[in-house]
Parts: C-alpha cells; structure tokens; sequence
C-alpha cells in the first residue's frame, strides 16, 4: 500500500514519547499521546474538558488533512471523547496538534503522560468552488429531510 509522507516535528516536552503509530496492519489511525508532564497528568471532572498537548507539529501535503478521532475504548470504558470529533487538521496548520477531549462519563478520569488518548486518520480533502445559480434541479426527495422517510 503507498503511503502519504507527512513531516512531523516532535516539540521539546515531547521527549522520551513515542510517534503515533499504527497499531495493527490494516488500523485506519495512528494512536497519539498525551504530552502532558508526569508530575501533572489532567484529571478530568465528569462533564469537564481539556485541551490535551500531543507534543507534535505537522506539515501535511495539500490536498490531505488529518482528522483526530476519538477511541472507542475509551469512550465505551470511561465516556471519554473528543469534544469536536471529527477534529480537522489542516494542511497548512504548524502550531500544536491538541485534542480537545470531554468527560462524559461519571467517574473523575486521570490522562496520564504518553497515554493513547486519540487517533489521527489522514484523509483526502477535496475543494469545492461554488457556483451561484437561481433555482436547484428537481429531485424526488426535494426539500424532505430530517426523518421525513419515516424511522
Ligand atoms: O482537534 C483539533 C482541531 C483543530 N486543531 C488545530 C489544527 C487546525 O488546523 C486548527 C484550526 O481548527 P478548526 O478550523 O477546527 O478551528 P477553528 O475554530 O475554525 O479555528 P481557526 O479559526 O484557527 O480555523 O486547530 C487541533 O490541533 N486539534
Ligand atoms: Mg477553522
């Protein structure tokens, strides 16, 4: 399978952390870790969010983005997501990449230094050019929506 190459500059309190990676061959996502220090993991409240360092700056090409997803473990285990899902990031982006991630569930939970917290999805990215007209052509679902075809 060809790869895309995206360039990654891992910022100095990333030290000692490991890149994402793919955790299996066939893993849409590379995980990606909190870079938050040992000495003060962020606890999260239920209903509490926080915008978690990763410790890694991109350049992606054009014509690609990275989403951040959230794991579903964590969501299924603690109610733990990101808040903004799916996260974008954009090609021409070089600051931080930060998950912005939310307590749902209803216990206090503790991300932990070099914690797995979020997947990163490269994705192809199309732009649209707009084409201003005055009436839309006619189609069978018109303006339905919303449920209009019933449950
Ligand atoms: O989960 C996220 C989402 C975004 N970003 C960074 C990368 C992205 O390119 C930039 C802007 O994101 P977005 O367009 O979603 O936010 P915005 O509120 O529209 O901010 P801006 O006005 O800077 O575009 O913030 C992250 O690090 N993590
Ligand atoms: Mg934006």
């Amino acid at each position: 399978m060809s790869k895309v190459t995206v360039s990654v500059r891992p910022l100095p309190h990333f030290e000692g952390l490991q890149l994402p990676a793919y955790e299996t061959i066939g893993s849409a996502g590379m995980d990606v870790r909190a870079a938050v220090t040992e000495e003060d993991p962020i606890m999260l409240q239920p209903g509490e969010r926080a915008m978690i360092p990763t410790g890694l700056s991109v350049a992606i090409p054009q014509g690609y983005e990275i989403q951040v997803r959230p794991r579903s473990g964590l969501a299924a285990k603690h109610g733990l997501t990101c808040l903004n899902t799916p996260g974008t990031i954009d090609s021409d982006y070089r600051g931080e990449i930060k998950v912005i991630l939310i307590n749902l569930g209803q216990e206090a939970f503790t991300i932990q230094r070099g914690e797995r917290i979020a997947q990163l999805v490269l994705a192809p990215v199309t732009q649209l050019a707009w084409e201003e007209v005055e009436s839309l052509d006619e189609t069978e679902r018109g303006a339905g929506g919303f449920g209009s075809t019933g449950r």
